[in-house]
């Protein structure tokens, strides 16, 4: 008996038991990502559980802050926010999660920072070794030895502020309406390179660098991309999927590079300058026992340079934005400021300036109101889990909480969209005590922002010195919208009287326009 001939096997045959096994096997991993995950518990998006895309197109869009909020409003305050990501949104889990003495570490995707680079390290012993370099540039004496730069480029900021040159005609010495987004981010990125390298773009006086703004603001939208998911990273995909946004950051490559340069270059002239960076390049590598390599050296200096503008001149552009819409909390932070500093020469950074509870109210509010750290900021349950919140958390998986959501808890802030200053000046010391502990614009914990003081520093003496120097107001009309929220804007973007965020890493804002008048001082 002959054998049966062999069917021959067709192409499409082939692609369709492919195509069978590839949906078979994506259907499985959906099943198990929806009912047998450890997470599987939470409530939250369904497109969240099953893949990080779901986060990516948050970021991507700047509105994480605006959805957070929303789904603690629908699911609760523990929601699936990613296939293994877990938001908490109570202030025990915030605490747990970034506080200290819990087995939880800095998330997976911090590895793009690349090694060596503070932000990103995520080994804690590696940490505290490294730390003890870098928080000897924002201690107590370094900030004492930073005041007369940080002092000096407020003094040029003043100078453009009230710039006669550019008075409205008709206006009785009030000047053009300027957008203080930008002007707050020459002003802290010029401080920010003086302190750290002595040397600066010099944005407040020459418009020659200032494409370097809108490069920081792309570094740090892609930064927030890529921290949703670490295939981004490891499979090198953001310049694929966001091709546009990847020119910007090898600009601001080139202008950190070229700072480096301007340092090293007045080092040599100067080898007794005495700034951050000098305290890098002197430093040991615990990891190694030798200097910090150049790459070391190169990433931090990067992120100093970003964590140190965006984050400031935000927070600033903010306060302004509040003061200038709440004439009573004006003239408080005007009266209290003026009667404590009679002239913008008395004005020192110490007791004095914390003593002016209206101007640290007002800061503290804006920061309240819009934090601008502003995306959940990812960390990794480390073995054998963690109880966060009171419920357990099996190790490797990744929790966060939304400083957004936990500064608009109505019960400890009430009207919570409402800026009010005095929520930082009246009440009982438990009120006082409980407002404080729901409030992390600059996180809390070991991983809390490095130079936290510094940046306090940086405002106060920023405020103080505009508000003896000058009045300001919003201008008439349109202009005086620019920054707020409105009709048309999106879930949540409604509110005229808060100040607009796009949620990238750090938060990206436009406005508020402001104009001002020179005061006649004696
Ligand atoms: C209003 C201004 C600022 C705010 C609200 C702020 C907020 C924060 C927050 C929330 C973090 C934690 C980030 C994370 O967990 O990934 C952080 C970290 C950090 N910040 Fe700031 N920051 C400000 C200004 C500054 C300035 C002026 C500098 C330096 C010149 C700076 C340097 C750093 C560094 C190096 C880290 C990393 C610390 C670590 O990973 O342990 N920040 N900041």
């Amino acid at each position: 008996m002959g054998s049966l001939p062999m069917a021959a096997i067709q192409p499409q045959q082939v692609v369709l038991s492919l195509l069978t096994v590839g949906v078979l096997s994506l259907l499985s991993f959906a099943v198990y990502r929806l009912t047998f995950h450890p997470l599987a518990k939470y409530p939250g998006p369904v497109l969240a559980k099953l893949t990080s895309f779901y986060k990516v197109y948050h970021a991507y869009i700047g509105d994480m802050h605006l959805d957070v909020e929303r789904c603690h409003k629908k699911y609760g305050p523990f929601v699936r926010y990613g296939p293994d990501n877990l938001l908490v949104n109570t202030v025990e889990g915030f605490h747990d999660i970034y506080g200290t003495g819990k087995k939880i570490k800095k998330g997976p995707s911090y590895v793009m920072h690349g090694p060596g680079n503070l932000i990103g390290v995520r080994d804690k012993k590696y940490f505290a070794r490294l730390k003890r370099i870098f928080s000897q540039g924002f201690s107590d004496s370094a900030l004492r030895d930073h005041e007369p730069k940080v002092r000096k480029q407020i003094d040029i900021f003043c100078n453009r502020m009230e710039d006669e040159q550019a008075l409205e005609k008709g206006s009785s010495g009030w000047t053009l309406a300027k957008n203080m987004s930008k002007w707050c981010n020459y002003l802290t990125t010029d401080v920010v390179n003086m302190v750290v390298f002595s040397t600066s773009w010099d944005l407040l006086t020459s418009p020659k660098n200032r494409g370097v703004s809108e490069s920081l603001a792309t570094a740090v939208r892609m930064v927030g991309i890529t921290h949703q998911t670490r295939w981004l990273y490891q499979f090198k995909l953001g310049p694929v999927l966001f091709p546009h946004l990847i020119g910007s950051i090898l600009g601001l490559r080139k202008h950190t590079l070229s700072i480096l340069g301007e340092s090293k270059k007045a080092r040599e002239e100067n080898p007794d300058i005495k700034d951050v960076f000098a305290q890098f390049i002197n430093a040991e590598d615990p990891a190694t026992g030798t200097v910090l390599s150049a790459d070391t050296v190169r990433l931090n200096s990067g992120t100093l340079i970003i964590a140190g503008s965006d984050t400031t001149s935000s927070s600033l552009a903010g306060t302004f934005f509040y003061l200038a819409r709440d004439p009573e909390a004006y003239a408080k932070v005007v009266n209290e400021v003026r009667s404590t500093f009679p002239t913008p020469a008395s004005i020192r950074a110490g007791a004095e300036l914390n003593s002016c509870v209206y101007l640290r109210g007002a800061i503290n509010e804006a920061l309240r109101m819009s934090p601008v750290v502003i995306q959940p900021l990812w960390r990794e349950v480390e073995s054998p889990g963690a109880s966060i919140g009171g419920q357990f958390i099996p190790a490797g998986m990744v929790v966060g909480s939304g400083i957004y959501s936990l500064h608009h808890d109505p019960v400890v802030f009430p009207d919570p969209y409402r800026y009010d200053i005095e929520r930082w000046v009246v009440g009982t010391p438990e009120e006082m005590k409980t407002r404080q502990h729901h409030f992390a614009p600059f996180s809390v914990g070991p991983r809390q922002c490095l130079a936290k003081n510094f940046a306090m520093m940086e405002m106060l003496l920023t405020m103080a010195n505009v508000v003896t120097r000058m009045d300001f107001k919003l201008p008439e009309g349109d202009a005086a919208k620019v920054g707020g929220g409105g009709k048309g804007q999106g879930w949540a973007r409604e509110r005229e009287g808060e100040f607009q965020m796009k949620s990238w890493f750090t938060s990206h804002v436009n406005g508020p326009m402001i104009t001002f008048k020179k005061r006649q001082l004696e």
